[in-house]
């Protein structure tokens, strides 16, 4: 169980997974194969992702995640299944597929002497990009990636995440409606990874669809609307964080801090979403469904029969517990 105190985490609101419209879809991969020698490395992975989504490619080190964004990206053959890009065809021939595809590697593609905005105007005239609009896409993508203060300064000087979050703007050069990301906060600092999280949030928000791997469950959590938990090379389950959640059939607990010995009132017990309620050691123990969107009705309904509330804590169950569930072992080892 993981406690999430009161309210979303910090500077990114998690993603509504309530009001989803359907959009054009980006990218349907369909029983993608990927063998090494012996090793399946990535055997029958199948998902899609629409625009505007972030999707979470959650799972260890070694469970097939870089391998599989790989042929997303036509930077590595495959052995079966295939690659659609808004409908059409892809693979590691197509230039059409390539240019809608934003990908970032785990490993840095800087020239570490140069400026943030000398490395973007090599690579965006690689992208074909006029001098002008570069000029102007290049201010876009320095704002973006929160860069623009230090966009002179040689990238040698940068800290980690810095460098990290230029490389994020490398790809999104060419206005990509697909973006790949491979593990972008893997050894930052927890500010860099903030400001990753939000740049990658922000992009969404503009209509990109995001493949996003990480092996960090609380990432997973924060960013993705769905997220596919994958190991040994096959997605053991898809879904949202609650549908996810909901699959090892544990529920949401809100503990009311009273401070004093407190029996259940009736007016809690009896509220529709309140599925089980107990008092402990002063405080009230409510299990729901869902604890974010029951916790007005719970809060209101114990004021209302006279519980002095103290403190409030919501205790949701994570994908750690949904990840040890389907594979048996814990998603860092
Ligand atoms: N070129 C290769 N040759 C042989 N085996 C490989 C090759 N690339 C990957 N593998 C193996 O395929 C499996 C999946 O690797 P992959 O890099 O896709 O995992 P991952 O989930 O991205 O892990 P990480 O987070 O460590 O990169 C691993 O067992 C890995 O050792």
């Amino acid at each position: 169980m993981g406690t999430a105190g009161l309210g979303p985490l910090p500077c990114v609101p998690p993603p509504d997974q309530t009001a989803r419209v359907p959009r054009a879809e980006i990218l349907k991969c369909q029983n993608l194969r990927k063998t090494f020698g012996d090793l399946v490395a990535v055997d029958d992975v199948s998902f899609t992702i629409e625009a505007g989504e972030t999707y979470g490619l959650l799972g260890p080190n070694g469970a097939g995640k870089t391998t599989t964004i790989s042929m997303i990206a036509g930077i590595l053959e495959r052995d079966g299944g295939q690659v659609l890009i808004s409908g059409r065809p892809h693979g590691t021939t197509s230039r059409w597929g390539k240019k809608q595809i934003g990908y970032v590697p785990q490993d840095l593609a800087l020239y570490p002497d140069l400026s943030a905005r000398e490395n973007l105007r090599f690579f965006a005239r690689l992208h074909g990009l006029g001098r002008a609009e570069a000029r102007a896409r290049i201010d876009e993508v320095l704002r973006m990636i929160g860069l623009t203060e230090r966009a002179k300064d040689p990238v040698k000087e940068y800290s980690g995440g810095m460098k990290r979050r230029l490389n994020i703007g490398v790809g999104l050069l060419h206005r990509p409606p697909l973006l790949i990301l491979d593990e972008p906060t893997a050894g930052v600092d927890p500010q860099s990874r903030n400001a990753i999280l939000e740049s990658v949030a922000a992009l969404a928000g503009e209509g990109v669809a995001v493949l996003y791997t990480t092996h960090y469950m609380e990432e997973a959590e924060r960013l993705c609307d769905r997220i596919g938990i994958i190991d040994l090379g096959r997605i053991r389950a898809e879904g949202t964080r609650r549908e996810l959640v909901g699959l090892v059939g544990e529920l949401d607990r809100i503990s009311l801090t009273t401070g004093g010995a407190q029996a259940v009132p009736k007016e809690l017990e009896t509220l529709p979403e309140v599925r089980k309620a107990g008092s402990h050691e002063g405080r009230l123990e409510v299990m729901v469904e869902d604890a974010r969107k029951s916790l007005p009705r719970v809060l209101a309904a114990a004021t209302d029969a006279g519980v002095v509330v103290r403190a409030v804590e919501v205790h949701e169950p994570n994908l750690e517990s949904v990840f040890l569930h389907l594979t048996g072992k814990a998603l860092r080892d």
